[in-house]
């Protein structure tokens, strides 16, 4: 990734039921009204570019570009900030957005550097978001972060959870990426076994989101059949999930849930998949009901 520009865009999906990110989502919109820089922070892979694109989509500026500049591809970075170049890139973005993704990728001159250029940026009408998978403020603890870009950078913060403390959102995100790919590779794939959903479940996913969308990008490419079953993860996520996150013992309640969860998933949500998640569990209707209740499960 080194640096694009969107002008027109669609709205970004952010998908997901967990509390994190619906406040996540809420804190953006919020943000969208303002114009001052906002950092959005958050282990790689979390979403911090789309909820960029997603803020940028909910303020005024749609209709103006949204430049993507990557600080940790050097090329792009000191092209982008090189003198020469600064005023005609900005008067092409005015009324716009400029993301600088991973600004602790940079030197310590060249994060001041960045900085004065986003106090040029705002002088031209343009808004300016940052992305941080580094805790900055352990970077300023550190001294490692400069202090007056520090300063700018956080006036304004969005962080959003790994997905291993949003495992509301696991299954969603699975859904939807599984839909998206159908679409693209033209496949007929409903969903993940009982087994795929319990390693993805229990797994700790480091990679957050995009490690999940490159998951299921390479067991679609491999299976030919209607769910994605383990051994399509085997070569991405590990034979039994991440151990770490996936302790030998589990609690009773929780593989009920994830038992609960799998055959939904399996037989889907209307009275009939129901009545065959029911069957296939052995329990009664009335049963499944009272633990879709107490699980919460909604789909
Ligand atoms: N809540 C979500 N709903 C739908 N797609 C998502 C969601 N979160 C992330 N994605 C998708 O996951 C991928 C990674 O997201 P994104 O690039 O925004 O992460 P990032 O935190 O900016 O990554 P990096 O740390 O590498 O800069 C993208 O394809 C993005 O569209």
């Amino acid at each position: 990734m080194d640096t694009f520009v969107v002008s027109r865009l669609t709205k970004p999906a952010i998908v997901g039921s967990s509390k994190d990110i619906r406040q996540a989502v809420e804190v953006c919109r919020k943000a969208a009204r303002e114009n001052s820089p906002v950092l959005f922070q958050g282990e790689i892979g979390v979403g911090k570019l789309l909820l960029a694109s997603y803020l940028h989509y909910e303020s005024s500026r749609l209709g103006k570009p949204f430049l993507l500049v990557d600080c940790d591809s050097e090329e792009g970075i000191r092209e982008f900030l090189s003198p020469e170049n600064s005023e005609s890139k900005l008067k092409f973005l005015k009324g716009g957005t400029l993301y600088f993704r991973e600004i602790a990728g940079l030197t310590l001159s060249e994060q001041a550097r960045l900085q004065r250029f986003c106090l040029l940026a705002e002088a031209e009408d343009v808004r300016v978001l940052l992305g941080s998978s580094q805790n900055v403020h352990l970077l300023m603890y550190e001294k490692a972060i400069d202090a007056e870009l520090y300063h700018y950078a956080t006036q304004r913060e969005i962080y959003i959870a790994p997905l291993r403390q949003r495992r509301d959102d696991i299954m969603d995100l699975a859904g939807y990426f599984i839909k998206r790919l159908n679409q693209r590779l033209r496949k007929g794939v409903q969903g993940l076994t009982p087994q795929a959903e319990e390693v993805f479940l229990s797994y700790g996913w480091p990679g957050n989101v995009e490690e999940l969308r490159q998951s299921l990008t390479r067991a679609m490419i491999l299976t030919a059949e209607s769910f994605i079953g383990r051994r399509h993860l085997a070569e991405s996520i590990g034979q039994a999930g991440d151990f770490l996150h996936n302790p030998d013992v589990m609690p009773l309640d929780r593989m009920e849930e994830l038992l609960l969860r799998s055959a939904l998933s399996r037989y889907g949500t209307t009275l009939e998949g129901k009545k065959r998640a029911a069957r296939a569990l052995n329990i009664s209707l009335a049963t499944l009901y009272n633990k879709v209740k107490r699980y919460n499960v909604s789909k």
